[in-house]
């Protein structure tokens, strides 16, 4: 099932004009504030009309302007989770989980409350009122519940935007469960980088009501030309990665395709496929092989492009194995080493640089 968006409208001022797909997966619309993901999410859930273009979903059309086909939104079969999870706060953890169901047309197949209970892990919490359960707690009944109305698709709008960081990593773990434990697309609205990299397999950035670029969460994280609307001190790359090993020291030994990364002690038994996240400002670069250097992480690869910034700084990407990695760095240290398009180059990488909530399931 894919989602297709190929759409116009004004709005006041504002001009929105976006194309884009999403299929199954988490496909991340990021973007500041003001840069239009809500009239997007809106338009995709029919509370607004486009003045032009067409949404389809799995090649059905949920709005059509030139064939005048526009979908009542209870008929668009939309899951949506927003910010403020919008329980009944008189129902019962279960009675607002089937509430969902409601909605789904009849003979629709899916899930069962028991398994949806199962992977958002609130099993323990179905007899409960909303009032009694953390922010985290009432976000995953919100996912579950959007789950029982047999959706085609999900609309999570600011998910973990309420929450603070304790019940934010309580959550993304089964945000990872259900994108890789259900075969729907999920349109996941953000302007959280660190979600987005640790969610997404594809990113759509909208700047100013149009696409800005959209692609694999890998390439478009570490485009130097998206540092702007990514943030400079959040820009970054992400790498797949395999956990090799467990060493005794409390280190984690990952392989990556340009060689090997040391990092915290890490989750999952060897074998397992993880992301990880390497932030543009954590990267140091060197000409030749550096000797007697604390860091552990020492990638060769070659340079792929520089892009200067506003202040003295320089945004280097380089290509270590298959992947693309990020460096900021001064122009004055780029000039000094010489970096050029295709020249070789080191990559070195701080183990304890990288968080263990920069290192997820793939
Ligand atoms: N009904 C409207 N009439 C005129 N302008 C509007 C209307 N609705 C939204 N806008 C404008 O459209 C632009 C995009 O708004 P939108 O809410 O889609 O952005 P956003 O990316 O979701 O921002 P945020 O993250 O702050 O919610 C803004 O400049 C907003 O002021």
């Amino acid at each position: 099932m894919s989602l297709e968006v190929d759409f116009r409208h004004r709005q006041g001022d504002f001009a929105l004009a976006v194309a884009f797909d999403a299929p199954d997966g988490i496909t991340a619309l990021f973007g500041r504030s003001g840069a239009g993901k809500t009239s997007v999410v809106n338009a995709i859930a029919g509370l607004l009309a486009p003045d032009a273009g067409r949404i389809t979903l799995g090649g059905t059309a949920l709005f059509d302007r030139a064939a005048r086909c526009n979908l009542p939104t209870w008929r668009r079969r939309l899951g949506y989770v927003f910010q403020d999870g919008r329980l009944f706060p008189h129902l019962s953890v279960r009675q607002n989980m089937t509430y969902g169901q409601r909605f789904a047309p009849r003979g629709a197949t899916g899930p069962t409350l028991d398994s949806v209970a199962e992977l958002l892990g609130i099993a323990p919490l179905l007899d409960r009122r909303p009032g009694g359960l953390s922010g985290g707690e009432k976000q995953r009944v919100a996912i579950g519940r959007a789950l029982l109305s047999r959706p085609r698709m999900l609309l999570m709008d600011e998910p973990l935007a309420a929450l603070d960081e304790a019940r934010k990593a309580e959550i993304l773990p089964y945000l990872e469960r259900l994108r890789d434990e259900t075969a729907l697309p999920i349109l996941y609205v953000s302007h959280s980088v660190a979600e987005v990299a640790r969610l997404a397999s594809r990113v759509v950035v909208l700047e100013n009501g149009h696409v800005a670029r959209a692609g694999p969460a890998e390439q478009v994280l570490s485009d130097p030309g998206m540092v702007h609307q990514i943030g400079l001190r959040e820009a970054g790359a992400v790498l797949p990665a395999t956990v090799a090993r467990h060493h005794a020291d409390g280190l984690t030994e990952l392989a990556v395709s340009g060689g090997r990364l040391f990092l915290p002690l890490t989750k999952g038994a060897p074998g397992t496929a993880v992301r990880v996240r390497v932030l543009a400002q954590d990267v140091m670069l060197a000409r030749s092989a550096p000797v007697g250097l604390s860091a552990l992480n020492i990638l060769p690869g070659k340079v792929v492009s520089l892009r200067d910034g506003d202040g003295p700084g320089v945004m280097v990407q380089i290509a270590c194995g298959d992947d693309l990695l990020l460096a900021r760095i001064t122009r004055r240290s780029a000039q000094a080493l010489g970096l050029a398009p295709d020249g070789p180059v080191f990559a070195v990488i701080k183990t304890v640089a990288i968080a263990r909530s920069d290192v997820s399931r793939s």
